[in-house]
């Protein structure tokens, strides 16, 4: 069963240390929450646990395997939602999630016709041939949402996926996330929002990079 484990994780940027011993899962299956108030280490825990950082001590692993590869980029089974999307602002949004595919050795037109539907699920089926950078803040963070999830991943992390959308699309890419749970996926959210946290299946709060263990659900 795949398994995101976080053991003793620590990080540092200069001296300053960002994440305290942080020890976590989330298996395969879970839906679970990583709170915290602002700066409080979320996003730097995503980072890690998507391998796109080096922790300083400790280590997360996937099924075993350090998530850590080395190069800064994820390993393929990983699918993220940044923060900052992290989109091609000159490509439309079907190619950003086509690429998502195609990148990973998939046809063109098997990958065209799957990011159609991946951006069917967060409701923009009509935005496909928009440009990334006409779109608002809301679309755009369904069109990261969507390249994450067309790739039918073991983990997906996703950084406040919600926090521009209204309650109706929230709820929408939270069930979207739910179903890559059922599929099989293990799933972390980072957020603010304690109706998104309430809708996991467990949650881990962060205060100043260390887990608050009376809040860990
Ligand atoms: N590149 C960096 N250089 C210096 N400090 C950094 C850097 N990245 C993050 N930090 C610091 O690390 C701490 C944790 O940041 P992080 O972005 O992980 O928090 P967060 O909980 O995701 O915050 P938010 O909810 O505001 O996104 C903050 O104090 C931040 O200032």
């Amino acid at each position: 069963m795949t398994k995101l484990v976080a053991e003793g994780v620590v990080s540092r940027i200069g001296d300053r240390q960002i994440l305290t011993d942080v020890s976590l899962y989330a298996g395969a299956g879970e839906l679970v929450a990583l709170t915290g108030p602002s700066g409080s280490g979320k996003t730097t825990m995503i980072n890690l646990a998507g391998g796109l950082l080096p922790p300083d001590e400790g280590m997360a692993t996937l099924d075993g395997e350090p998530t850590w590869l080395g190069t800064g980029d994820p390993r393929p089974d990983v699918a993220l939602i940044l923060q900052s999307y992290g989109l091609v602002s000159i490509l439309t949004a079907a190619e950003n999630v086509s690429i998502a595919l195609r990148a990973r050795g998939v046809r063109p037109r098997e990958a065209d016709a799957a990011a159609a539907a991946a951006l069917d699920r967060v409701g923009i089926t009509d935005l496909g041939e928009r440009l990334v950078q006409e779109l608002s803040g809301g679309q755009a963070q369904r069109v990261a949402c969507a390249r994450a999830l067309v790739v039918d991943c073991t983990l997906l992390l996703a950084d406040e996926p919600t926090s521009e959308l209204d309650e109706y699309n929230r709820d929408r890419v939270i069930g979207e996330l739910r179903h890559e749970a059922e599929r099989g996926a293990a799933v972390m959210i980072a957020t603010h929002d304690v109706e998104v946290a309430a809708q996991c299946d467990r949650e881990y709060r962060l205060d100043d990079g260390a887990l608050v263990p009376s809040l860990v659900r």
